[in-house]
């Protein structure tokens, strides 16, 4: 038995609306939460004690989409639109990353997120199994995609089948920390006949989707003067939403889109700062959430961000909306937290209870150090880890009950070996 019990911190489960403990316990056990409450609870003899004084204790946060060894282009090209960022940049240098230069940007990837309190990721890439590598080195949790691309002369057939070996693979692997998912790039690069396929695929295997979609308004009106519809009528049609279904971005959508959305329980990744960045638009998040949709959020890759840092699009999330709805309560603070948490973890399909502090559900929780002047005096912690903590304020992280940050140090990863193996990728790459 491993049992831990942490206590003297301020605890925040997100399970429901506004609860937290100014000294509360969280007792840990074989990778599961046994006991949050007020108080030291009821000490066991022999269980670990970790004292949390001044530290917030939450859960760790979850990134619903991105593309993690996308942290090798950091910086690469910047303020261009979606469609000319991709083509002209990214898509040709990414044509020459190999299976090395992916797991060191992976790596590099997981080293920001491990210490911003990121214990869940979605992913979508290529070379998967050198990803897969990564997130059972480094004990975080991982929703891995192989991305397909169906416009090229092999109309995905190459990816669907790597997403296949992949899933059978990694499906379920390192104890249920990774899930595999398909990867369906965008409806403007995979054509219907590819996204029924993905459908078919998907219900075969038994595992969910996550794809790029209504993203930019010339993603729609490309796909109305191809195919007559919306990009979310395409992937309807195309049988997607049968499957369990993460959208990511989802910034124009119709009201018949949210409907159908709604009805089919499509949920979304909303990326608040990737979408700035490339200039897409801001979602129409508070409606989303008014209609049910569960939403989660992402950082996207480090390319279009540019750092992956998730307590960022938190507070995006809470504010943009605020801004353009001309509405202070349009997302309040314990939403924007549930949204970077609990919400995250269901709109990845994880196990109930997965992205809150609860009994049964995983041991996936954080530390912030609660005494940096930015965060005095304390009224409101929830308010506090919202509008004013910096992801740098996290000190320790626990990931299916396993340390892999104590006092800010890795505890899994090897940071300098990291750093070194990508300063010498890139520096074969021209700038
Ligand atoms: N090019 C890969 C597969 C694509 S993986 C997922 C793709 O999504 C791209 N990507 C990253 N962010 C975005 C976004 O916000 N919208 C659309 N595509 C994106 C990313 O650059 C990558 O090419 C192959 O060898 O087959
Ligand atoms: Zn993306």
């Amino acid at each position: 038995m491993v049992r831990t019990r942490i206590i003297g911190g301020v605890v925040i489960p997100v399970t429901e609306s506004g609860l937290w403990y100014e000294n509360g316990h969280v007792v840990v056990e074989d990778g599961r939460i046994v006991a949050v409450g007020p108080g030291e609870g009821s000490p066991v003899p022999g269980e670990a004690v970790v004292n949390a004084a001044g530290k917030y204790v939450l859960p760790g946060f979850v990134n619903a989409h991105g593309h993690a060894a996308m942290a090798l282009l950091r910086g690469y090209a910047d303020d261009l639109p979606l469609m000319d960022w991709l083509q002209k940049k990214v898509w040709p240098i990414e044509d020459r990353l190999t299976g090395e230069d992916i797991y060191w940007g992976t790596m590099l990837a997981l080293l920001e997120m491990i210490e911003g309190g990121i214990t869940t990721f979605a992913d979508m890439y290529f070379h998967m199994d050198r990803v897969a590598e990564a997130v059972a080195q480094a004990g975080v949790r991982g929703v891995l995609s192989r991305g397909i691309i169906g416009t090229g002369p092999d109309e995905g057939r190459g990816a669907i089948r790597e997403s296949r070996e992949f899933a059978s693979r990694w499906h379920g692997a390192e104890g249920g920390r990774i899930t595999v998912t398909l990867g369906p790039h965008a409806p403007y690069t995979c054509p219907p006949a590819v996204l029924r396929q993905v459908a078919e695929v998907s219900a075969e295997l038994g595992v969910g989707i996550q794809i790029h979609l209504s993203e930019t308004r010339s993603e729609v009106e490309q796909i109305a003067a191809s195919h007559g519809k919306s990009p979310v009528d395409v992937c309807a049609e195309a049988g997607l939403f049968e499957r369990p279904t993460v959208v990511a971005h989802a910034v124009h959508l119709t009201e018949a889109d949210i409907d159908l959305m709604a009805r089919f329980d499509v949920r979304v990744a909303h990326n608040p700062g990737s979408n700035l960045k490339l200039g897409s638009g801001v979602a129409p998040l508070p409606k989303l959430l008014q209609r049910g949709v569960v939403v989660g959020l992402g950082t996207d890759g480090a390319a279009s961000n540019n750092n992956l840092d998730l307590l960022e699009e938190i507070r995006l999330a809470a504010l943009i909306h605020k801004g353009v709805g001309e509405d202070p309560i349009a997302v309040d603070a314990d939403t924007a937290l549930a949204l970077g948490t609990r919400e995250g973890a269901r709109a990845l399909f994880l196990e109930e209870g997965a992205g809150t502090l609860a009994p049964g559900a995983p041991a996936d929780l954080i530390f912030m150090d609660g005494s940096g002047p930015h965060l005095l005096p304390l009224y409101n912690p929830i308010s506090q880890v919202v509008y004013a903590a910096k992801s740098g304020d996290v000190t320790d992280v626990m990931c299916d009950g396993r340390w892999l940050l104590r006092d800010r140090q890795h505890q899994t990863l090897d940071r300098d070996k990291i750093l070194f193996h990508v300063s010498r990728i890139v520096e074969g790459f021209t700038r």
